[in-house]
C-alpha cells in the first residue's frame, strides 16, 4: 500500500475514532479527569521525543512505565470508563428497546407528556415556598440501581404527592425522586455526585447530584433551590439555572 492510498474503509475509521475522542472529551470536559489526559499526552510527547534521538537510558524506564500504564489506566479513570459504559448501555437498553411496555403503554419512553403539568406545578409551589426537591425524569434507563437507594412509591404522579413528599418534616424530603412513566418510582434516593470542576462553587449537592446523574445517564433532573427558590433543569451534563414555569414545560415537552 502506498502512502496515500487511502480506502473507503480508513476514512470510516478516522471518522470514528474523531467521534469516540469527542465523546470522550464532551464526557471528561470540565473534570479532574481533562487534567489527568493532557498530563498522559504531556508523557507521551516526552517518550516519542526521547525515542526519537534514542536516549536508552529513559527509554528504558519510560518503557517499564508504559508497560503497567495500562492497568495504571484504568485504575486512575475507573469512574470515566464507568460513567462511559454506563452511558452507553442507557442509551442504547435493548431490553428496552424491546419492552413488552411499548406493546401496552401508549408511552414508555421518559414521563409520559400529560405528566409534565403535574411536575411542573409541583415545581413553581416548592419553589415559591422555597422547598428544596430534586427530581429525576428517567428515559431508556429506569435507573433501578438508583431506585433501590431510596423509599419504594410507585405512585401516580400528582402535584400533591410531589408536594408531600418534599414537605419538610416529610420523612422522604431528603435525596431524589425518580419518575418513570406515569409513575412516582422512588423517593429519598441517592444519586452520583458530579465531579465538574467548571461548576460554580456556590453550586451544592443537590444541584451536583442533579448534574451528576444527568452527566452519567440519558435522565433528566430539576432542582428546586431552597436557598433561592429557583428551578433549574439539567440534561446531559448541562445546566439550565433559573427557569421560569413556561421553560421548565417547554424543557418536558422536548425531553
Ligand atoms: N448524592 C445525593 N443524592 C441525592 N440528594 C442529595 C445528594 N446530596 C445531597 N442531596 C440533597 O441535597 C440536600 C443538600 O443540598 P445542598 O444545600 O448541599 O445543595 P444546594 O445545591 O446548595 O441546594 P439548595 O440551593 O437547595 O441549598 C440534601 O439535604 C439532600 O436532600
Amino acid at each position: 500500500m502506498t502512502f496515500l492510498d487511502i480506502r473507503f474503509i480508513d476514512l470510516v475509521d478516522i471518522v470514528l475514532v474523531a467521534y469516540l475522542m469527542f465523546r470522550i472529551y464532551k464526557l471528561i470536559k470540565g473534570t479532574v479527569a481533562l487534567n489527568i489526559m493532557i498530563g498522559i499526552a504531556a508523557f507521551g510527547l516526552f517518550w516519542f521525543i526521547i525515542n526519537i534521538f534514542n536516549m536508552q537510558l529513559s527509554t528504558s524506564i519510560m518503557d517499564k512505565v508504559v508497560s503497567v500504564g495500562v492497568i495504571a489506566f484504568i485504575v486512575v479513570f475507573q469512574q470515566e470508563i464507568r460513567r462511559f459504559l454506563l452511558l452507553l448501555g442507557s442509551r442504547y437498553n435493548v431490553t428496552n428497546r424491546f419492552s413488552m411496555d411499548k406493546v401496552f403503554v401508549s408511552e414508555s419512553k421518559g414521563m409520559m407528556s400529560i405528566y409534565n403539568k403535574p411536575v411542573v406545578r409541583a415545581c413553581v409551589s416548592l419553589a415559591k415556598t422555597k422547598t428544596g426537591a430534586l427530581i429525576v425524569i428517567t428515559k431508556n434507563s429506569e435507573l433501578l440501581d438508583y431506585v433501590q437507594t431510596g423509599e419504594l412509591i410507585n405512585g401516580v404522579i400528582s402535584t400533591q404527592l410531589i408536594e408531600n413528599i418534599f414537605f419538610k418534616n416529610s420523612p422522604l424530603h431528603d435525596g431524589a425522586v425518580i419518575i418513570t412513566g406515569n409513575k412516582i418510582k422512588a423517593a429519598g434516593c441517592i444519586l452520583p455526585v458530579s465531579q465538574n470542576t467548571a461548576l460554580p462553587k456556590r453550586v451544592g449537592l443537590r444541584h451536583r447530584a442533579a448534574m451528576g446523574i444527568t452527566e452519567s445517564t440519558d435522565a433528566h433532573a430539576i432542582v428546586v433551590s431552597e436557598e433561592t427558590g429557583r428551578i433549574s433543569f439539567f440534561s446531559k451534563g448541562q445546566m439550565e439555572m433559573g427557569v421560569t414555569d413556561e421553560e421548565l414545560q417547554e424543557f418536558l415537552n422536548k425531553s
